[in-house]
């Protein structure tokens, strides 16, 4: 028997049982589509699911898809997927408008017998509406606080993927001859859209490392490539007891996003080893990296042109180093680009001067961007300049670090810093350098003697104009957000923001600036490090000396002429020097941190530039989030448009 029962709050669904052939499931999902879109009495009630799930049939989603898209009020905001996780459940989030008001149904299916082929359903599914929200768009705080993080981005993406959609669907009908009909055309722009989304290959490992007692552990990994629609596919590695698949799979997704964000030609990667490296000694990391980079490296997700990793937290240079020695010795020997399989590497091992800071002064440079932006900071109410500016920063590793002392060095104050160690506070500065030199010493921040252990309630929450952000993912919810009193956020970190936090700073006129385009700094260097690996020469090699002759012919032929002028009668009494400043900038020879940072700086202030212009096309205000991102979804987007989608994944 196929049927439906709606009761209060749930919604039963019978499925045939034993149905052997895909096709009988793509009439059952056809059915189940179709019975979720209905009519209530004189209100609009329209429910939209999109089933999206581990093995399943390609023809189930699409299906499903189809129906979605037939629905006549559908709105390309309205529903969206859930991603696909790795347990005996199906789960899906969907909107529907009841007399105006957008509730927030989600839907969980337990399914028995997962394993086996889809097709061949159990005797019973039942899909059950758990949980309903009826304000509008409204998030609760327990929903927000534990979102998985894939589930976060994947609204984001959702918000800016409307937006594109539309404008594409408004452009499209303006075409004043069209090869194709609107409805043609609308399955082709959201065909593009839901190939953009999900994650498309994940790995999953387990392998034993023997720990210095002698005994052996069975160590978890994953990395995932989210698109390899440009190769390789690129992002941090990270040691965390908390990853799992979810995680990597969003930040893996955030790592296309970003990458299309800066014009760095790669798709998006990350890899998790769930483990707390605090607990390991450093050989038995090094145990634990080489073997992961020759896992990783036997099924394609290690290589010069396919996945190339990098630093994340909880690892450095010293592990990209021995990645790409066991790369380089093991597997890739016979390759001259084998070094260019990781980046993020010390100098000595074909790194690039400037990659370990590039995050945080990517993070400065973008933080400046808009600090200088009068109008921007008319709308938040902040005066424009470093000048007498505030900032607590979260998490004091490599993006923390750096960032609170580029801002430092440009005029603002550090009054606190969030450790998991230590909450340090002074209203009078901390400097970041000295703080550094102080954990190298005694191994940790608390006892720090230029500052005070915190005392209040939540240091994130204590009065500053900019809280960076550079610790690690939703730290900042809705709850919180409430409390919030900067005026800026920097996400230097990954997902710090959760959605409903977003909605509720963007209320209060807090600017936020986004993860994918702030921490952007990180991967724009690791590119230069990648083209010097296959380039094999370092920046400044060839151009330094051919610069610095070029500028002194220039600046003494100019003082010739002023010379030349200065003993004409016209000039008798006036006293020119040239400036010493830019003798110095310009008759020094330029080292390759400094043209890797002004790569940087260009690359920073260039994206910053087309994310405010389209901030301000679509009139989206403070929400530079959406506007980063709908850059980012447009040139994706445009790539699988024009490539088609037969021979790209
Ligand atoms: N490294 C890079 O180039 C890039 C990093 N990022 C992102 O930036 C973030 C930080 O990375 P990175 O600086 O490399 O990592 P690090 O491991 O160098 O530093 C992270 C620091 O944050 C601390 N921390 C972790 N959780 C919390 C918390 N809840 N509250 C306060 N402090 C906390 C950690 O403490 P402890 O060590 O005790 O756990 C650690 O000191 C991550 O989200 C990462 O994905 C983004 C772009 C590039
Ligand atoms: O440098 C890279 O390739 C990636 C850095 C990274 O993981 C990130 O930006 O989140």
């Amino acid at each position: 028997m196929t049927g439906i029962k709606i009761v209060p709050n749930a919604v039963l669904l019978w499925l045939k049982p034993a149905t052997k052939t895909k096709d009988s499931v793509l009439k059952y999902s056809s059915t189940l589509t179709s019975n979720l879109t209905f009519s209530s009495g004189p209100a609009s009630f329209r429910t939209l699911v999109h089933l999206c799930y581990r093995n399943a049939p390609s023809g189930f989603v699409a299906n499903c898809s189809s129906h979605i898209q037939r629905s006549a009020s559908f709105t390309h905001d309205a529903a969206q997927t859930f991603s696909p996780i790795p347990r005996r459940t199906v789960t899906a989030m969907s909107r529907a408008k009841v007399r105006g008001q957008t509730s927030i149904h989600r839907w969980y299916c337990p399914y028995k017998d997962w394993d086996r082929p889809l097709y061949c359903p159990g005797p019973l599914l039942v899909v059950q509406q758990r949980h309903i929200v009826s304000k509008s768009a409204h998030i609760s705080d327990d929903d927000d606080e534990n979102l998985p993080l894939s589930r976060n981005v994947g609204m984001f993406f959702d918000k800016a993927a409307a937006l594109l959609v539309h404008k594409v669907v408004e452009d499209f009908k303006s075409l004043p001859q069209k090869h194709r009909s609107l409805d043609e055309e609308m399955k082709l722009i959201q065909g593009t859209i839901a190939v953009i989304k999900p994650c498309a290959f994940i790995i999953s490992l387990s392998f034993p490392i023997r720990r210095d007692n002698g005994t052996l552990e069975v160590v978890r990994a994953y990395r995932a490539q989210h698109k390899q629609h440009r190769l390789p596919s690129k992002g941090g590695i990270r040691f965390s007891a908390h990853v799992d698949y979810d995680e990597v799979t969003a930040l893996a997704a955030l790592m296309t996003y970003k990458c299309a964000l800066v014009n760095a030609p790669f798709g998006g990667a990350k890899a998790g080893v769930q483990i707390d490296p605090k607990k390991y000694s450093e050989g038995e990391l090094e145990r634990i990296t080489r073997r992961l980079t020759i896992e990783l490296s036997k099924k394609g997700f290690i290589h010069p042109g396919i996945d190339v990793p990098a630093p994340d937290m909880g690892t450095g240079e010293r592990e990209m180093c021995w990645i790409a020695d066991t790369y380089a010795n093991i597997v890739g020997f016979s390759d001259i680009n084998a070094r260019a399989c990781v980046t993020g590497k010390p100098v000595s091992q074909g790194g690039i001067n400037g990659r370990t800071s590039a995050t945080g002064k990517g993070v400065f440079v973008g933080i400046k961007y808009f600090l200088t932006d009068k109008a921007c900071m008319d709308v938040i109410g902040l005066k424009p300049g470093f000048k007498d500016k505030t900032f607590i920063v979260q998490g004091f590793g490599n993006v923390g670090f750096h960032a609170a002392r580029y801002l430092v060095e440009a005029g603002a104050k550090c009054i606190g810093v969030a450790e998991m160690d230590a909450n340090l506070y002074n209203k009078d500065g901390i400097d970041p350098v000295a703080l550094d030199e102080y954990r190298r010493q005694s191994g940790c921040l608390a006892g720090f003697p230029a500052a005070q252990p915190y005392q209040g309630e939540n240091i994130l929450c204590e009065k500053c104009d900019i809280l960076v952000a550079a610790a690690c993912e939703r730290v900042i919810t809705k709850k919180i957000s409430q409390k919030i009193q900067a005026k800026i956020i920097a996400e230097g970190a990954n997902g710090p923001v959760t959605p409903g936090a977003d909605k509720v700073l963007m209320e209060k006129k807090v600017l936020v600036i986004p993860d994918l385009f702030i921490n952007a700094g990180g991967v724009t260097v690791s590119y230069f490090e990648w083209l010097k690996n296959l380039n094999h020469v370092s920046y400044g090699r060839l151009t330094s000396k051919f610069e610095r002759d070029s500028n002194l012919h220039i600046i003494e032929s100019v003082e010739k002429s002023i010379n030349k002028w200065l003993d004409s009668d016209r000039a008798k009494g006036l006293n020119l020097k040239p400036d010493p400043k830019v003798k110095d900038k310009y008759l020094g020879y330029a080292s390759e941190k400094d043209i890797v940072h002004a790569g940087l700086e260009h690359t920073m202030e260039r994206a910053a530039e087309v994310i405010m212009d389209t901030a301000r096309t679509y009139n989206l205000g403070l929400d530079i989030r959406t506007a980063a991102y709908l850059v980012s979804i447009e040139k994706i987007y445009n790539f699988y448009r024009e490539a088609g989608v037969s021979s790209v994944i």
